[in-house]
């Protein structure tokens, strides 16, 4: 019967056979332990010279890191495996032997396994981390599906910015200048006023010169709006949307995560509602805790370390100054210094993994923030059209889905998030 390293399950005590590759070996004269791998997951073939002869023992003796095969074997059940199974072999048939693997078992440097990232992504802690991304993203369809949000897809190619200029992709769109998407959300909202709740999920571009381990430069964002939905019920929906990722992954990612060595009881108190603290209590907060910082300026990643380190769960820092924030934030009804916005910073450090704001919803005041950000009012007339015709309050967030899988899997830095990295001096492979 041909399956896969994942459903070995349905096969114990029978004969099944898989196609996959060698990840490593290790043989004695009258034993081979054969680490299989298949996509699906990882296995131990066990090789016993004495019942497999001596052509099978030899093809094993002889297999080579990463050659390509198809291994047959009985099933058997073995607590000790992580898989809970094990497979004694009887056969072996080599499909491409593949020589001189760069990737040997021992440690390798960052650089040496960024260049070879083409094939650093077979190892078994690269699966993991890849799985656990597959499960953040399918607990998020779920969670936007199940609560009545479209998805929606912004273009890529773009006449304006959301984020500001400073880190624009430009590129040429035939005679015209056009830039890589920093953002879907100006077009989220035109079409929240369409379909009321909408999500996207793709990539964006910043060309952002920060090396930092939480930076890259195409990352992907999954961006909710939301129409009649003020600042509040947007928190709610962001607690709730992590929530759900987050019990995703306990429920159906707990062998990568034990691949993984992750400390589970870090994700496992993650559950809605998360605590809220106002920019200017952090402020204070980091004053008090010997840090020099002023009100009006912007929170760095050493801020937002000490800030979150104070709560277990993410923690939502709200109304930061105006000065410091995108023009289309909707100011607060009280004190039109700081807007309706909130970042989420996540536990153990890992910083701002969502970014989120109520809108502007009036188109004077819009054509104000226009006039004092310097936007080119043709770029953006339809950004207004959206206040000239029944406009609405409205709000929206973006996650940054490598950021949560760097905290989601305890990760160091964001580059093993992303199957293909995109960082400063970094465009290949
Ligand atoms: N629809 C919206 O309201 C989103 C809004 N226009 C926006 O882009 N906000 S953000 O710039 O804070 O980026 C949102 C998130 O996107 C992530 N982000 C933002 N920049 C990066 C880089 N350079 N690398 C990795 N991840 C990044 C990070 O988690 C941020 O919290
Ligand atoms: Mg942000």
């Amino acid at each position: 019967m041909k399956t896969t390293i994942s459903q070995v399950g349905k096969y114990t005590d029978q004969e099944v056979v898989i196609g996959g590759w060698l990840a490593n070996k290790r043989s004695s004269g009258k034993i081979a332990f054969l680490q299989l791998r298949d996509g699906t997951g990882f296995i131990q073939g066990v090789v016993v010279k004495a019942e497999v002869g001596e052509e099978v023992f030899s093809q094993a003796k002889n297999l080579t890191q990463e050659s390509s095969l198809y291994v047959t074997g009985t099933v058997r059940s073995d607590e000790r495996a992580p898989s809970g199974f094990e497979l004694t072999v009887t056969g072996i048939e080599v499909i491409h032997e593949a020589v001189d693997y760069p990737i040997t078992p021992k440690e390798h440097g960052t650089e040496f396994l960024m260049d070879h990232r083409h094939l650093w992504l077979r190892s078994k802690r690269q699966h993991a981390v890849m799985k656990i991304r597959n499960e953040l993203i399918r607990s998020t369809y779920e969670f936007f599906n199940e609560n009545g949000f479209v998805k929606v897809d912004p273009p890529i190619l773009t006449g304006s910015s959301a984020e500001g200029t400073t880190n624009l992709f430009h590129t040429k769109y035939f005679d015209e200048d056009a830039y890589l998407s920093q953002s879907g959300q100006l077009y989220m909202e035109a079409a929240a006023m369409a379909l009321g709740k909408v999500f996207s999920f793709g990539p964006t571009f910043r060309a952002e010169k920060s090396k930092t381990r939480r930076h890259l430069i195409e990352f992907w964002m999954i961006e909710p709006e939301m129409a009649f939905m003020d600042h509040e019920e947007s928190l709610q929906v962001q607690e709730q949307y992590v929530t759900h990722m987050i019990q995703s992954v306990l429920k159906n990612c707990q062998l990568e995560l034990k691949a993984l060595g992750r400390d589970l009881s870090k994700l496992e108190n993650i559950v809605a509602p998360f605590p809220r603290i106002t920019y200017d209590d952090a402020i204070k907060f980091l004053q008090e805790n010997g840090h020099e910082i002023e009100w009006g300026e912007d929170f760095g990643a050493p801020h937002e370390t000490a800030i979150a380190e104070s709560f277990e769960k993410p923690v939502f820092i709200t109304n930061y100054p105006a000065e410091i924030k995108a023009f289309y934030m909707k100011p607060h009804p009280e004190r039109s210094e700081v807007v309706l916005c909130a970042d989420l910073i996540a536990p153990e450090g890992y910083g701002e993994i969502i970014g989120g704001s109520q809108r502007i919803d009036d188109m004077d005041l819009l054509k104000q923030r226009y006039d004092e950000h310097n936007l080119s009012e043709d770029a953006y007339k339809w950004y207004l059209d959206l206040r000239r015709y029944g406009s609405v309050p409205h709000s929206g967030f973006g996650l940054g889905l490598e950021r949560t899988v760097a905290w989601v899997c305890g990760l160091e830095h964001v580059r093993e998030t992303i199957p293909f990295p995109r960082l400063l001096n970094r465009l290949y492979p």
